[in-house]
Parts: C-alpha cells; structure tokens; sequence
C-alpha cells in the first residue's frame, strides 16, 4: 500500500476533522522549514555550521551557529505563508509581527529552533519545537507579547522535527498524535504512525542525575525509589536515560513510554526550572496529553499554567501516566 505523503493527511485532516486550510497550510510551512533546516544539519561541518555563533540569546546561553541559522530558517520559511500575525522564539528576545510585505494569518506560532545545541557538534540527535496559538481578536499587523500569553490548553496544534537517524516529523492538530519520516530521496514526508499511545506504566526514567544534590525533597525521594529497583518500594527493576535533548527525550516516550523529568532545582533559587514553558513544555505536553500521557510541574498540569512571560520556565516531569501521577502525588503531600 501507498504510503501517505504530509499534503494528502493534512487534506484528509480538513476533510474529516475540519481542520482549518490555514493551519494545514502552516503544517506545510513548518515541515518545509524543518527540511531546510535537516538539510543544514546533515551536512554538518562540509556546510560551516558547527560552532558557535559568538553570539547570547535573551537566556544568557551563548548560542550555536545552528541555533541562529535554525531560527532564521523558521522565521523565513514561515512568514510568508499567510497564516501567522506573529513568531516567538527561544532566540529572539521580543515577539515579532510579520513583515508588511507578507500577508496575516489568524495564528502566532512559538519555537524551539534548535533543541539540544549541546548535541550538535557531537552529532546526535537534535530538533525543532514548534507551538501554535490562535491570535486573540483574529489576524492582525501588529502583535505584542501580551497576544501570546495563553496557557497551553490554547494550543491548535503543537510538534517538532526530529533530526536524528531518520527525521521524523510528528504532531497533533488536537486529535491524536501522528508521526512522519522524511524520504530524502523524494524530498517528502509520509505518515509512519498514527494514533500514537503513551503506555501508562514504565520501567524507564530520564533525568540529568549530576543534579541530584540541587533536587528538591520529593524528586529526591522519587528516584531514590526507582534506584532501589526490585526491593525497593516500587518493587521493579528502572533503566536510566539521558540524551541532553528534550525532543529526543520526548520522542523516546511516544515510541516505548517512559518519564523524563526536568525538575526545579536549588542551583537557581529563583528559577522555577531549566525549560522553557511555552516552546519547550506547552507543546511537548499537548502531545504527551494527546497520546494518553500526563505532563506536570510537580504540583499543577503544564498546559493549565498561565504565562506571564513569553521565555518563563518551567519544572517538567512528563510521560506515562502511573510515574507522573506518582511524582507528582510526592510533591502534593509535601506542599
Ligand atoms: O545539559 P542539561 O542541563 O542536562 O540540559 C539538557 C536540556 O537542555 C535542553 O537542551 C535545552 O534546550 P536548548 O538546546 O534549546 O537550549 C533540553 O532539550 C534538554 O532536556
Ligand atoms: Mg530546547
Ligand atoms: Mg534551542
């Protein structure tokens, strides 16, 4: 049998969910971004984009060069699509309205360029994470930071790119999770997954262990239990791991489930996390959400959370049901 190419799901999408031309419209300008930006990754040093740019971003981080080139790439592919008022990105300090030039949209769109730059110049998996919102009040020429905070229940589609062995392009438009590898040799994405599920249970965690004397009590408490394996109270044996890249983290859990956790920690009194709530979080636990998953901060659901600031951070512990819903009953009774 055929396989389905990204244009003709996005047109059975409209068809039968009633997903909006203009949303389907921006999927394809995001996709066509993500191979602009796979394409720049494959070629790697024979393209001089490893390195640093020798620039910061509003973080404090000092970015890679493909962390400005990605943002570049997701600003230029998708701008003139007619379907967004705005962007936000990870690498851009302020929000930004679309060029005069180019038509609106009735959506802002929200990204993570390039997710685990620390991988970048090791070659191991890295992506894009992208987040869209309706623009309150419809499309409109100029937006401010004020149209963007909308807690992630708001969100009409989320995904990323995965750039990696294959890449893989996978997201929910609100209903269900899908995922697509790209076809090089075609230049096309085709559905691979549909339907995707989180398991519920688990015997596999992620979390960055050189942190542990940072954690906080209940996180402390949590892994301490999942160490102690089969004679410890959870009574089974857990694998561990940890690939430095939220997106592959995350992908990880949608193919065989698991947790990942990036919890709040003691280095930064102030910070409430290392993620970023609305490119990194929100979008990743729409997708855990629709694939059966959970995605908390310890106390609260993420996608419940109200912004108050385009690059506000977050804890995130994420993925199959029974280990969140357990970490974050820990971190209730502490409360
Ligand atoms: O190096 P650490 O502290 O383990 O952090 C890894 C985390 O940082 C991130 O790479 C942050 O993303 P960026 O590369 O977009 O800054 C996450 O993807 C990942 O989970
Ligand atoms: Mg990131
Ligand atoms: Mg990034």
């Amino acid at each position: 049998m055929a396989l389905m190419t990204l244009h003709q799901y996005l047109v059975r999408e409209k068809r039968e969910n009633g997903v909006p031309e203009e949303l389907a419209e921006l999927i394809l300008s995001v996709a066509d971004a993500c191979k602009k930006i796979r394409s720049k990754v494959t070629e790697g040093a024979l393209a001089g984009v490893l390195g640093m740019a020798g620039t910061e971003n509003v973080q404090g981080e000092d970015q890679k060069k493909l962390d400005v080139i990605s943002n570049e790439i997701m600003c230029g592919a998708n701008a003139p699509s007619g379907t967004l008022s705005g962007f936000a990105s990870e690498e851009m300090t302020e929000v930004m309205g679309v060029l005069s030039e180019y038509p609106v949209g009735p959506y802002l769109i929200l990204f993570d360029p390039l997710d685990g730059s620390s991988n970048i110049d090791i070659n191991a998996p890295i992506g894009t994470i992208f987040s869209v919102l309706p623009c309150p009040g419809g499309a409109k020429r100029s937006v401010t930071e004020k149209d963007f905070l909308q807690p992630g229940v708001n969100q009409v589609a989320a995904g990323y790119a995965m750039y990696s062995t294959q890449t893989q392009l996978v997201f929910t438009l609100g209903h269900g999770v899908s995922a697509f590898t790209f076809d090089p040799a075609v230049g096309e994405f085709y559905l691979t997954r549909e339907h995707i599920t989180v398991s519920p249970s688990t015997a596999e965690f992620a979390i960055n262990c050189s942190n542990m004397r940072h954690w906080q009590k209940p996180v402390q408490q949590y892994v301490k239990e999942l160490l102690a394996g089969e004679t410890g109270p959870r009574g089974k044996n857990y694998n561990m791991r940890w690939v430095a890249a939220m997106i592959a983290e995350a992908h990880r859990i949608l193919s065989r489930g698991g947790i990942f956790i990036y919890p709040k920690d003691d280095r930064i009194p102030s910070r409430p996390g290392k993620l970023r709530l609305m490119y990194e979080a929100n979008p990743m636990s729409l997708l855990m959400e629709q694939a059966g998953g959970r995605a908390t901060n310890g106390l609260q659901r993420i996608l419940e959370i109200q912004p108050e600031k385009v690059h506000q951070r977050v804890a995130v512990f994420m993925g199959s049901s029974e280990e969140v819903d357990y970490v974050t009953g820990l971190h209730r009774r502490q409360d």
